[in-house]
């Protein structure tokens, strides 16, 4: 492989792997526009702001606190019928595979939208038949489904969600994900559901000491007693669950621009702790969160990471094989990948 720095086109052609993304925060703002501007012409009192307007693109300032009600008051209010839900994921699959992403693990927090009568079972199913349509037509990128709990949902509705992510597991859920607020909600809580998940053999990755509130050792210890395989964030946490961590090897699902944009982390890129993580023998997947609202594409992410951490070309395809390592997608996925960054390696060699 060439020596020469690693250029934004490198990454883009780099086969990736997006194993952390949730789906309605991944929408891009062009679409949401698109979608807004349909509901207007059919509802012109809609009372909704153009997405243009009110989420201006490059201009947006979200911590952590002011991130979360974004879904609530506004991009449901969007994403409120069938076709609406189809053609915002279809747009996003469409986005990451333009990027050069091979495989992407999508979460998504099943919703009903009583308006329209669709159930969250009704949703969870939309989402996948988009899936699997966009999956027959190309096969550039492979898409599979992971279906989140959310931190302020009861017990009974986390089981809900391991209902349905056991009903649908033969059309492409691979696993269950814990979500939402970390300032909100008991996660211990959820003990049954995540270990009837994990007994019915879905792979289950958490949200991990997001902030400091999230970070207290008696949580993050109860969230290591679910058995993720992989972890989201990992950003505060005491040295002993650092430890335990690596002792396990946890997949780590690493949001650089996102953590610093909402400033969940102090410093910029190059104080990420994805500096400290990658000393470690944990598998790092490098992922973008919420690409719609943050607007890095993982193209970017790798690109930012090879910038500030002094990557060149090998090592970014050696994370890429190290996210490739940490699929829920099941083995075969991992060997078309594991050929296809071979061969992307093999094509730069040949240049
Ligand atoms: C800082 N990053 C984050 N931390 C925790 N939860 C997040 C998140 N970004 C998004 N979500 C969760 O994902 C939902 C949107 O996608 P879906 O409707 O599920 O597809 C948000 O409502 C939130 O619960």
């Amino acid at each position: 492989m060439t020596a020469e720095p690693v250029s934004a086109s490198f990454c883009r052609a780099l086969p990736k792997v997006e194993l952390h993304a949730h789906l309605s925060g991944s929408i891009s703002r062009e679409t949401l526009h698109q979608i807004w501007r349909q509901k207007k012409n059919e509802e012109p009192n809609l009372p909704l702001e153009d997405p243009l307007i009110g989420m201006p693109p490059g201009k947006m300032q979200v911590d952590i606190v002011s991130f979360f009600p974004l879904f609530d008051k506004y991009i449901y209010s969007l994403l409120n019928t069938a076709s609406s839900i189809r053609s915002s994921t279809l747009s996003v699959l469409q986005d990451f595979a333009d990027d050069g992403v091979a495989c992407a693990e999508i979460r998504t927090t099943p919703r009903a939208v009583p308006s329209s009568n669709i159930t969250k079972d009704d949703y969870v199913s939309i989402v996948l038949d988009t899936f699997a349509a966009f999956n027959a037509e190309q096969d550039k990128m492979h898409a599979r489904l992971i279906l989140s709990i959310d931190r302020r949902n009861t017990l009974q509705e986390a089981e809900h969600v391991v209902d349905l992510a056991l009903k649908y597991a033969d059309k492409g859920v691979v696993g269950v994900d814990l979500c939402g607020n970390p300032l909100r909600g008991d996660v211990s809580l959820f003990a049954p559901a995540f270990s009837r998940a994990r007994r019915n053999g879905l792979a289950i990755t958490l949200h991990f000491g997001e902030v400091a509130e999230s970070g207290r050792t008696a949580e993050l210890e109860c969230l290591l007693s679910y058995q993720p395989a992989r972890i989201g964030h990992v950003i505060h946490m005491a040295e002993d669950v650092k430890k335990e961590i690596q002792r396990r090897r946890l997949g780590l699902e690493l949001c650089l621009s996102c953590n610093v944009l909402a400033k969940m982390t102090a410093g910029g890129i190059g104080e990420h702790h994805f500096g400290e993580w990658r000393r470690t023998e944990c598998p790092i997947a490098l992922s973008t969160d919420d690409v719609g609202i943050f607007e890095s594409s993982l193209s970017n992410e790798y690109y930012l990471a090879a910038k500030h951490f002094d990557l060149s070309k090998s090592d970014l395809v050696q994370l890429c094989k190290s996210a490739a390592s940490t699929i829920f997608g099941g083995e075969e996925e991992g060997t078309r990948l594991a050929k296809l960054l071979d061969a992307f390696v093999a094509s730069l060699s040949a240049q």
